[in-house]
């Protein structure tokens, strides 16, 4: 980084901020006064057991469940946006997503430019330009005339990155992102993360199971299984912690 983006960065609003933040399902409480802010560009790997409440934490952020607290999304009160990613503020890839109709990938891909077009009109040869550099970024060009419906799970999440990289949102928010892949497009995946971040200032938040892929890499690590989460820097060390403690502790 020069001197002159460390400036520019430190004027930019945290890309997440949360103040005692307490959300989950009645009865049960999963997010328990959660203070975080997160910078504005940055990595954070979200880890912890199952059913900890890593994907509550995505859905409250986006909106979808209710909360008390407050967050801000790039110094907007959550309170005053009705849907996040349609106001351009974040981009959400959940865990799982079904299509139901045979459709070509280059076409799911260029949907990402929802928010310029809105979601069934006619895309332009520009659109289709960035789906297409969109593939070609994940390594997915070979699939670009498929029926996406027909992919392997690990192909059709490719896809889901793609689509997600065009919708060119300052937060990215991704749910198990490597879950399908093998190990050599996990790796991809994970170094793809980090080209948003580094080349074009995105602040990407990724729950993850896998912590031996974190290793390499810098930003924040977030343990929800922790009594009291924070931010702590993603190092060799830190990411050992919170295996060890991942691997002995049940929830
Ligand atoms: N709509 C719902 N109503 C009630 N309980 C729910 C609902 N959705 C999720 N839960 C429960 O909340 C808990 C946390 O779920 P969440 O999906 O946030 O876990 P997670 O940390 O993302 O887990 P995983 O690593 O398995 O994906 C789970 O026990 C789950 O069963």
């Amino acid at each position: 980084m020069n001197d002159q983006q460390s400036t520019a960065d430190t004027q930019l609003l945290p890309a997440l901020r949360t103040e005692n933040l307490v959300a989950g399902y009645e009865p049960r409480v999963l997010l328990r006064n959660l203070f975080l802010e997160v910078d504005t560009p940055s990595f954070v790997a979200i880890v912890g057991h199952n059913g900890c409440g890593k994907t509550t934490l995505f859905r409250t952020i986006t909106g979808q469940l209710p909360y008390s607290g407050n967050v801000w999304l790039n110094g907007r009160n959550l309170r005053t946006v009705r849907r996040p990613a349609t106001a351009g503020l974040l981009a959400y890839l959940p865990q799982r997503t079904v299509v139901g109709f045979p459709i070509r990938v280059r076409e799911l891909v260029v949907m990402g430019r929802y928010r310029q077009h809105g979601l069934l009109s006619t895309y332009s040869t520009a659109d289709y330009q960035l789906a297409d550099a969109a593939l070609a970024a994940v390594t997915a060009t070979h699939l670009a005339d498929q029926d996406f419906t027909l992919l392997s799970g690990g192909e059709q999440q490719l896809v889901w990155l793609a689509q997600l990289s065009l919708q060119d949102a300052p937060l990215y928010l991704l749910d198990e992102p490597t879950q399908q892949l093998d190990v050599y497009y996990r790796r991809r995946v994970f170094d793809l993360m980090q080209a948003w971040v580094v080349e074009q200032r995105k602040t990407v938040l990724c729950i993850t199971h896998d912590l031996d892929n974190l290793l390499t890499l810098s930003g924040y690590l977030l343990n929800l299984s922790h009594p009291q989460p924070y931010l702590e820097p993603l190092t060799p060390s830190s990411v050992r912690a919170a295996k060890e403690f991942l691997e002995a502790s049940p929830l």
